[in-house]
């Protein structure tokens, strides 16, 4: 009614003199710098974010300012609470915590620039007819950082080569983390839990949090990546780890037909990547075998990519294998040829700012 006319006529003024005030001279002069920097950031090097042609700066120029004023409007806007927030406060909050979702326009540039970073590592190391070696466990020299601005590692617990009492980067694996009885329990669930799920191809997965508990037995879960959280903690001198996430996932050839089948022909699934490309908060990845190769699947084999030569884990059940999340360990999953492949996959934070809110204070939870 009348109040919101009052209200929507105030806030189309407020806009007209945020959009007045955005354009102000220095105010865009401020923003062709940033855009200037940020174009010298990404293609500084001659190269496209894929390695070829680097984006034209007039395309580039034009898409950033447009970004920027768009980011100055809302920033005002908010400032001045015009608006009640479309999602509780908490809700965007926790989710810009767990994604490290780029909230700002340079936060995008920094995430094109560690995506790029990861392209570029992943073209090097995928060559033909590379040496093979089988896997070595052990640290590894530290690669350059994914990320500038957006997350500062963590003293003491983030991998590291130059500062001292961190633990180095590297790979690990232990044996045995998870009993023969748990790992039987945890395919039961899974099979169980995943034939209400989409499938993708041959990859279906379902993220552990407090919506998965309905699907999958919590008792069972919460032991296992705490028992897992504990041994990455122990092996690198007792650091403070946070649940970043965690993931349930079977790869299965032939895949599953059907109606839940979303038959995408990605098979990306395997592909070599970088996890902290992804998130920038994630420092330790883990991934804790349900399955073994050999028995229950053959390819699948994980691949971590060297210079020299790749390095392959053959997946046994009950075994925990984990890494730096950087650079330095590119990795890859062989493309599956038969069978059912389980996994649960853990990323670690050093942060408790970006811990998940559901798997962080999992000691403390009861069962429901
Ligand atoms: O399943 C594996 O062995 C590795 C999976 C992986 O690299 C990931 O989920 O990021
Ligand atoms: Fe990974």
């Amino acid at each position: 009614g009348h109040l919101a006319r009052e209200a929507r006529e105030d806030l189309l003024r407020d806009l007209d003199e945020l959009e007045v005030s955005a354009k102000a001279p220095e105010v865009v002069a401020d923003t062709e710098r940033r855009a200037q920097v940020a174009y010298q950031r990404l293609f500084g090097d001659g190269r496209g974010l894929d390695g070829g042609a680097p984006m034209a700066w007039q395309h580039f120029h034009e898409r950033y300012m447009a970004a920027a004023l768009q980011e100055q409007v809302s920033n005002s806007l908010k400032g001045k609470h015009h608006f009640p927030a479309m999602l509780p406060g908490s809700l965007i909050a926790e989710e810009v915590r767990k994604k490290d979702a780029p909230e700002t326009l340079d936060g995008q540039v920094e995430a094109l620039l560690a995506q790029k970073r990861q392209h570029l590592a992943v073209a090097r190391l995928m060559q033909e007819g590379k040496e093979l070696q089988s896997f070595i466990p052990g640290p590894v020299p530290c690669a350059s950082p994914l990320y500038e601005h957006v997350y500062s590692p963590i003293e003491g617990c983030s991998a590291s080569n130059a500062m001292t009492k961190a633990p180095p980067c590297g790979r690990w694996e232990k044996e045995n983390v998870a009993t023969k009885d748990e790992v039987a329990a945890m395919q039961t669930n899974m099979l169980k839990a995943f034939q209400h799920l989409f499938h993708s191809g041959p990859m279906t997965s379902l993220a552990v949090d407090s919506s998965a508990w309905p699907l999958i037995s919590k008792t069972l879960t919460q032991d296992l990546l705490e028992r897992s959280r504990q041994a990455v903690s122990d092996a690198l001198g007792g650091i403070d780890l946070f649940f970043s996430g965690a993931l349930l996932v079977r790869l299965q050839i032939p895949p599953i037909d059907g109606e839940m089948q979303r038959n995408s022909s990605r098979g990306d699934e395997f592909s070599a990547h970088v996890d902290k490309a992804n998130v920038a908060s994630y420092d330790w990845s883990a991934i804790l075998y349900l399955s073994t190769v050999g028995k229950d699947f053959e390819g699948g084999e994980l691949l971590f990519l060297d210079e020299q030569k790749d390095s392959q884990l053959e997946p046994k059940e009950g075994q925990l294998v984990f890494f730096s999340s950087g650079l330095e360990n590119v990795h890859r999953v062989r493309p599956m040829v038969r069978g059912r492949r389980l996994v649960l996959a853990m990323w670690f934070t050093c942060s408790q700012r970006h811990a998940h809110p559901d798997l962080h204070f999992m000691d403390r939870q009861t069962d429901s």
